[in-house]
């Protein structure tokens, strides 16, 4: 342990991760902790021409920041929540969920007239997600699609290049980089359900953080209600065991009558098949209602499916 009181933030470079620990830096400030960014440069960032399904180990994004988490050079680090894998490697947790950003997936374009449902011209949508591609498989079939990666930005200058008329994205990301005004559409969540975790940032930590300043940090940056839904939705993930590149989605919300409400599902690659299944629990068992969600859709067929999707990516 360090003996002076600033909290060391590590974050990736990109603008929106740079937003995101900012965002956390401010919550911090707020309550009087002194605050200092610390960037760091993943492998994930060095590699923009393949799509991260392909280079396929686990923690592209996550391996060099975890090594100074564990070192003590960096108290906390700040991750988009969804990009944070199910199981962190042994140590490490994430002890903070900041509130969540509206959920909803959206199409950016410079023709603020483009809609998914027009099928009465034809849009060529970029995207590298396997959900994405898989939801439009079944609910867009009409939409041609391109993949493009790299950072917000890059994607939209792609697009401005002509590789693409469109861009399938998160609300959250897009916002925070101040893109509202390209919004074309706001997609439905009964089609277009989002990623586990998206529209939350993530306080990742090393279990050798002094307990009293996790408790501190905790209090400043964590939202309850939000925790309680990315505990659902992440444990959710872990017993569908998916990983990042398998079109599975899950989205928890709190009801009036103070339970949690899970919608779970999966989607063969080619959006033929899709199994989706909504439950609902009380509020102190939000990992017990993941796990039944999971387990409920793995024996109706989703473990086939999950099987059938790992061949075709290679993993099995
Ligand atoms: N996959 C990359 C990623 N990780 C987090 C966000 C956006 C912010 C968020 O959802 O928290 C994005 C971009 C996107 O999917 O459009």
């Amino acid at each position: 342990m360090r003996n002076d009181d600033t909290i060391r933030i590590g974050t990736r470079k990109s603008k929106l991760a740079l937003w995101q620990a900012y965002h956390i830096a401010d919550l911090l400030e707020r309550g009087g902790l002194k605050t200092e960014i610390v960037k760091i440069e993943t492998k994930g960032d060095k590699i923009l021409d393949v799509t991260i399904s392909k280079i396929g180990s686990k923690g592209v994004f996550t391996e060099e920041i975890e090594d100074k988490l564990q070192s003590g050079e960096i108290d906390i680090a700040v991750h988009s929540a969804k990009d944070m894998q199910s199981e962190l490697p042994e140590g490490f947790e994430l002890i903070a969920f900041t509130e969540r950003e509206r959920v909803n997936d959206v199409i950016v374009s410079r023709d603020k007239s483009i809609s998914l449902a027009d099928s009465s011209r034809e849009i060529i949508l970029g995207t590298s997600s396997n959900r994405r591609l898989a939801t439009l498989n079944r609910y867009y079939p009409h939409i041609k699609t391109v993949p493009v990666r790299g950072n917000l930005q890059r994607r939209i200058e792609k697009m401005d290049e002509g590789q693409c008329d469109a861009l399938l994205l998160a609300f959250a990301g897009v916002h925070r980089m101040e893109y509202d005004d390209m919004i074309a559409e706001i997609l439905p969540l009964d089609t277009f359900t989002p990623a586990v975790g998206q529209g939350s940032v993530a306080v990742e930590a090393h279990a050798n953080l002094d307990p009293a300043r996790k408790e501190r940090i905790r209090e400043l940056t964590n939202h309850p209600e939000t925790e309680i839904c990315l505990l659902a939705e992440r444990s959710f993930l872990k017993t569908m065991q998916g990983g990042c590149s398998v079109p599975v989605y899950a989205l928890a919300s709190l009801t009036e009558d103070k339970e949690v409400k899970l919608t779970g599902g999966i989607l063969s690659l080619d959006g033929k098949e899709e199994i989706k299944l909504e439950k609902h629990m009380a509020q102190n068992s939000p990992e017990t209602l993941g796990n039944e969600v999971a387990y409920e859709i793995l024996e109706k067929g989703g473990d086939r499916i999950l099987t059938e999707i790992k061949k075709a990516l290679g993993r099995i």
